[in-house]
């Protein structure tokens, strides 16, 4: 079957430095991957060259089986693909109203009844009408960044790529994004690309996961083959047992 999106062999060079280097990534329609390794490994800088970010100097990226030219994508790929920043509100503008952040890209992309979509996004998101003619800045950070996941849905793409969606958020507000981002996925059987540093998150949201290290691909591996400890590459067992170690030390020292 022809993959979501397909990268192979893809190089991205910073002034002659190479932040990614013969990587290869296939992901299936449908799919949720994720990519997880320590900082400066490359996960977004991956994600932002599949979203035509990044300076591309070697491979090939594909969209259902259709390579993309290399640089600014145009306005169909957008339709496609979209993206989550960890950032809320820095991707929202802080002079425009709710409403006008869901209107612009229903209005870029030529769809009809703006009014009833903005309204039904913002349901999809758990936000009342309420909230429609509010600015950013008289939001909370999850209820912006369900705003921003209002905006990506908003154009019904097939692909959603995701950079630390929620690592911007304290614990509790995290694990209702993660849910709101599993249930629009299982509705709209939408394929993601989630970039994060953590595993366990990572790991409960990605059927699939690609370990990086300094520009590469280490290893792919399914998330079940973490639980089980089958994985291959040693920097994979190191990454997973200084999880697994920090996650006992937040236990163990958490106040009861
Ligand atoms: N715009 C840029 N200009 C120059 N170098 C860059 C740029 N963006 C990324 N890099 C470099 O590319 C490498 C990969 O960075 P990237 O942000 O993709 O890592 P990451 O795995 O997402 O890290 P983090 O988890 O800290 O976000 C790093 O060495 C980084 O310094």
């Amino acid at each position: 079957m022809t993959a979501a999106l397909e990268v192979r062999k893809l190089g991205v060079e910073f002034n002659g430095h190479k932040a990614l280097d013969d990587v290869s990534v296939s992901v299936a329609r449908g799919e949720s991957f994720g990519l997880v390794g320590e900082s400066g490994s490359g996960k977004s800088t991956l994600l932002r060259a599949v979203a035509g970010l990044a300076p591309v100097s070697a491979g090939t990226i594909s969209i259902d089986g259709r390579e993309l030219r290399r640089g600014k994508r145009n306005r169909a790929f957008y339709r496609e693909v979209q993206m989550v920043f960890q950032d809320p509100y820095g991707s929202l503008h802080p002079r425009q109203t709710i409403d006008r952040a869901l209107l612009e890209p229903l209005a870029i992309h030529g769809f009809d009844n703006t009014e009833n979509r903005i309204v039904r996004a913002l349901e999809e998101v758990g936000l009342g009408k309420g909230f429609r003619f509010r600015y950013p800045h008289q939001l909370s950070g999850g209820q912006r960044q369900r705003v921003a996941i209002a905006r990506a849905l908003v154009v019904e793409p097939s692909i959603v790529l995701l950079d630390e969606p929620t690592s911007a958020l304290d614990a509790s507000v995290q694990a209702e994004i993660l849910n709101l981002l599993e249930q629009t996925r299982k509705d709209r059987k939408l394929t993601f690309v989630m970039v994060s540093h953590d595993l366990a998150v990572v790991s409960h949201m990605c059927e699939r996961l690609a370990i990086m290290q300094g520009g590469h691909v280490v290893e792919t591996l399914p998330a079940s083959a973490l639980a089980d400890h089958k994985f291959e590459a040693a920097y994979t067992k190191k990454l997973f047992e200084a999880s697994e170690g920090f996650q006992r030390k937040v236990h163990t020292e958490a106040p009861a």
